[in-house]
C-alpha cells in the first residue's frame, strides 16, 4: 500500500497507530455483542474512544488513497487493485488466521502435511500456479475445511428472530422470550460429537473431502455465517488460501519453532493462534530468489526455446519483433517473455509488452506478435482498449503490418475458448495486416501451457519466421548431411562424469495430464552434491529402443556414419561414429515427430493410406496444438512404408539427449524435477 503499518513486526518500538484502533475497534465489537444494547448506549468513554478509533482508520484511509491518486504507479499491489478494480477489502484477518491454525495442525499431524504436500507436488509440482491446479487441490481443500472446523476465526454468530410476536420455542425445547439475540458458539456446534463422531476432537481432513462433506447435515458447519447475511467473501476466501497453500509448501518446510508448543487462542473480532512461531525452511530445489514470485523452479520456467538450431546466424536485418502479451494471471505474459529471449537468443531485437501498448503503435517492418488470453470471451484488463482500438479502425489501415497470434485459453469455456487471440486474428486480418504464421494456441486443460508453446515455437514459429526473413525451409535440413563411411568410429561417446543409480521413479500426474516425474538417483560414494549446485544428467535411450530405431532405419548395430552440417549442431559431425552410439546417446528417440518432420516424411511416403494417416495426425496437431500427444519420428517410421528416406530422418530439432537438472541433494539420496526442453515420454532407464 506504499505505507508500512508494522503490524507483522514484533520488532517495531512502538505498533503503528493503525493497529491499536484496530485492535480497539475489535475488542469493543466483540464486547457490545454480549451486551444489552441499552447498557451499551451508557459507556460513554468506551464509545467515545470507539468513535475516535473510527474516525482515525477513516482518515488514515483516504489519506493512502488519496496519495496513490495523486501518485498513480504502475505497481502491482494491493492498493491499485482496490483503487483501480473492485476487489474485495475485508477477510484478510480471518484468512490469515486460517492460515495460522492450518499450519498449526498440519504442523502437529505430520500424517495429513506429507498427504497435502503430496497433493502439491503432484497437481503444481514446479509449475507456475495456474488457476485449473486449484480445483484438483481437494485435499487441501477438505485440510481447510477442517481447520474451519476446529477453529472457526469467527466463532461466534449472533442471530435475532424479527418480526415476531410473542414467545418462539427453538427446536422443541428452547423458548425464546420475543427478539432476543441469541450467540451461535461455533467451537461447540463443530465439535459436536453426535455429528462428528467421537473423534470430533481430532484434525482429521478426510470427513471434509467433497463426497463426506456433501453428506454432513444441514448448519453442522458454519464458519461462513448464517442465512442472508452469511459471508460473501466465502469462496474468495477459499481460493485466496489455497492459493497460499499451494505456493507455501511447494516452496517451504515447516516445523515448530518450539516442538512442545500447545496450542492456546488469542481472541478479538475473529480468533487466531496465540504465540504460534514457525520456522520456515526452503524446500530441496527451490531457489531462494523464486520465493518473491508466485513461481517455483524459474529455471525451467522461463527457459526459452532452444536456438541450437540458429538459421539467423549470419542474417543482416532482421527485423525487430514485439511480442505483446493479453494477460490477467501472468501466463500470456510467461508465454511472451520466453518468447523475447528465444528472439534475443537468435539475434533478433525484442520486447515484450502489455497488449494495450499495441494501441496506436503497429507499423510495417517490425514483426508484431500477440499471444492473449480470454476471460468469460472478454479481454484481459490489460487489452480491453487495443481490443476498443482495432475494432473500429478503418479498412486496411494495417496494410503492411506483419503478424503472429498466438492464444492461451482453456476448453472448459467452450463458447468462448479462444475468444479474444480469434479476435485479434481476425481483426488484424480484415485490417489488411498479414498474417506470417497459421495462428498457434495452447490449452489450460491439456496441461502444460509452457511447453505446447515451446513446441508451436519450434515447429510453428520459428520456421514461419525463417521465412519471411527469405530462408527457405529444408536449409538447415539440408545442411545436416548423413553418410554410411566404412571406417573405424573414432568418436566416443561423452563419458565424463559418474553413473548414478535411479532408486526411484514415479509418476507425479493424473494420467489424463502430461506427465512430470519424481526420480531419485544414488551417486556414487565419494561423490557429493552441493545445495544449488547444477547437474548435467546424460541420460542413454533404452537399448531395445536403439535396436528398433536401427532396425526402421535399415542399418546395422556396428555401421559407422559421419555427419556434416553447415549449421551449428551439437551432434558430432566429422568424425565417424556408430550408428548405435549416435541414435542411444544424441537423439531423443521417444521425442514427438515435429510437424516439419511430418510433412516430409508424409511427402515420401509410398502408400495412399500412410500419406492419409499422417495428414491425419497433422491435422489433429494443427487444431489442439498438443505435440506430446503425437507419435515419436521411430513410431512413424515402423508404422508406414517410406521410400527414399534421407538417412537419418530429417532433423530440424537436433535434439540432444542433454537434460540440466536442478538438484538438491539429501543425505545421499537426489531429489529433483526433470528439466528437459522436450519432456521424454518415458525415463531413460539408465543414467
Ligand atoms: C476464512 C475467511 C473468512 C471467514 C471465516 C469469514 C466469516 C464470516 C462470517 C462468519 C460472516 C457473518 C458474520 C455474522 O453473521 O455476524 C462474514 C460476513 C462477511 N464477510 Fe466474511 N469471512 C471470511 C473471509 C471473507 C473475505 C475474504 C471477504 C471479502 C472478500 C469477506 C467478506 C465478508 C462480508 C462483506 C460479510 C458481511 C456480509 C453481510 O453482512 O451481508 N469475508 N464473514
Ligand atoms: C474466470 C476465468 C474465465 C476464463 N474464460 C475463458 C474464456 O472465455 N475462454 C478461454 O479460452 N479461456 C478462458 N479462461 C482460461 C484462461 O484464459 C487461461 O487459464 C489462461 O491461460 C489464463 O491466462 P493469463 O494467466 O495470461 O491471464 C478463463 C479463466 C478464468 C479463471
Amino acid at each position: 500500500m506504499d505505507t508500512r503499518f508494522n503490524s507483522l513486526s514484533r520488532d517495531a518500538d512502538e505498533p503503528h497507530k493503525l493497529v491499536n484502533a484496530l485492535n480497539g475497534i475489535f475488542s469493543e465489537v466483540t464486547v457490545r455483542a454480549a451486551r444489552p444494547a441499552w447498557f451499551t448506549k451508557l459507556q460513554w468513554s468506551a464509545n467515545r474512544k470507539f468513535d475516535e478509533n473510527n474516525a482515525f482508520l477513516r482518515k488514515l484511509a483516504h489519506e493512502v488513497i488519496s496519495h496513490r491518486r495523486a501518485n498513480p504507479s504502475q505497481k502491482k499491489d494491493l492498493l491499485n487493485a482496490l483503487v483501480n478494480g473492485k476487489d474485495p477489502a475485508t477477510g484478510s484477518e480471518t484468512t490469515g488466521n486460517l492460515l495460522a491454525f492450518l499450519l498449526y495442525y498440519l504442523m502437529a499431524n505430520p500424517k495429513v502435511y506429507a498427504t497435502l504436500r503430496e497433493e502439491i507436488d503432484r497437481v503444481v509440482g514446479g509449475d507456475p500456479l495456474a488457476p485449473e491446479h486449484l480445483n484438483k487441490l481437494s485435499y487441501t481443500k477438505a485440510c481447510l475445511r477442517e481447520a474451519l472446523r476446529l477453529q472457526p476465526t469467527v466463532p461466534v454468530l449472533a442471530v435475532k428472530p424479527v418480526d415476531v410476536d410473542g414467545p418462539i420455542v427453538l427446536g422443541h425445547k428452547w423458548e425464546l422470550d420475543g427478539p432476543q439475540t441469541i450467540l451461535i458458539l461455533l467451537h461447540h456446534l463443530h465439535r459436536d460429537a453426535s455429528v462428528w463422531g467421537e473423534n470430533a476432537e481430532d484434525f482429521n481432513p478426510e470427513r471434509m473431502l467433497d463426497k463426506n462433506f456433501a453428506k454432513l447435515p444441514p448448519n453442522a458447519w458454519k464458519p461462513f455465517g448464517n442465512g442472508q447475511r452469511s459471508c460473501i467473501g466465502n469462496e474468495f476466501a477459499f481460493q485466496e488460501a489455497t492459493i497460499a497453500v499451494a505456493l507455501l509448501f511447494q516452496k517451504f518446510d515447516f516445523s515448530f519453532a518450539d516442538p512442545e508448543y500447545k496450542l492456546t487462542i488469542k481472541q478479538a473480532a475473529s480468533i487466531k493462534p496465540a504465540n504460534l512461531f514457525i520456522h520456515a525452511k526452503l524446500r530441496p530445489g527451490v531457489d531462494a530468489l523464486s520465493t518473491t514470485q508466485g513461481v517455483v523452479h524459474e529455471d525451467t520456467i522461463g527457459k526459452p526455446a532452444p536456438a541450437t538450431d540458429n538459421v539467423f546466424s549470419g542474417v543482416n536485418d532482421l527485423k525487430p519483433i514485439i511480442v505483446y502479451y493479453g494477460s490477467n494471471m501472468g501466463t500470456s505474459m510467461e508465454l511472451a517473455n520466453n518468447l523475447a529471449k528465444s528472439a534475443i537468443q537468435r539475434g533478433f531485437q525484442c520486447t515484450a509488452a502489455a497488449l494495450d501498448e499495441a494501441t496506436g503503435s503497429l507499423r510495417p517492418g517490425v514483426l508484431s506478435v500477440f499471444i492473449s488470453s480470454s476471460y468469460d470471451g472478454q479481454p484481459t484488463s490489460n487489452g480491453a482498449k487495443f481490443i476498443d482500438w482495432i475494432s473500429a479502425l478503418s479498412p486496411n489501415s494495417l496494410t503492411g503490418v506483419e503478424f503472429v497470434v498466438f492464444g492461451c485459453g482453456n476448453r472448459e469455456w467452450r463458447d468462448t475458448f479462444q475468444r479474444i487471440p480469434n479476435l485479434i486474428f481476425a481483426l488484424l486480418e480484415k485490417h489488411g495486416a498479414k498474417s506470417i504464421a497459421a495462428k498457434g494456441s495452447a490449452d489450460a486443460a491439456e496441461g502444460d501451457v509452457l511447453a505446447q508453446f515451446v513446441t508451436w515455437q519450434a515447429s510453428d514459429f520459428w520456421p514461419c519466421v525463417a521465412n519471411l526473413h527469405g530462408i527457405t525451409p529444408g536449409t538447415t535440413d539440408e545442411a545436416l548431411r548423413v553418410a554410411v563411411v566404412h571406417q573405424k568410429p573414432t568418436f566416443q561417446p561423452i563419458q565424463t562424469g559418474v553413473s548414478a543409480i535411479v532408486k526411484k521413479v514415479y509418476q507425479l500426474t493424473d494420467d489424463e495430464v502430461r506427465p512430470k516425474y519424481h526420480l531419485e538417483l544414488e551417486l556414487p560414494e565419494r561423490h557429493n552434491y552441493e545445495v544449488g549446485g547444477y547437474l548435467e544428467i546424460l541420460p542413454r535411450n533404452p537399448l531395445e529402443l536403439v535396436k528398433r530405431a536401427l532396425t526402421a532405419l535399415g542399418l546395422k548395430e556396428d555401421d559407422v556414419l559421419e555427419l556434416e552440417s553447415s549449421a551449428s549442431t551439437p551432434l558430432p559431425t566429422g568424425v565417424p561414429l556408430l550408428a548405435k552410439d549416435l541414435l542411444s546417446h544424441h537423439l531423443d528417440l521417444n521425442q514427438p515427430a515435429t510437424v516439419k518432420q511430418l510433412e516430409l516424411l508424409r511427402d515420401c511416403c509410398e502408400v495412399a493410406e500412410d500419406k492419409q494417416a499422417l495428414d491425419s495426425i497433422l491435422e489433429e496437431g494443427n487444431r489442439t496444438n498438443v505435440l506430446t500427444r503425437r507419435p515419436s519420428l521411430l513410431q512413424i517410421l515402423e508404422a508406414v512404408k517410406i521410400g527414399n528416406l534421407p538417412m537419418p530422418p530429417p532433423t530440424t530439432q537436433t535434439q540432444t539427449l542433454l537434460y540440466f537438472i536442478l538438484a538438491i541433494i539429501i543425505a545421499v539420496k537426489m531429489y529433483f524435477d526433470l528439466v528437459c526442453l522436450a519432456a521424454p515420454r518415458s525415463i531413460p532407464s539408465s543414467v
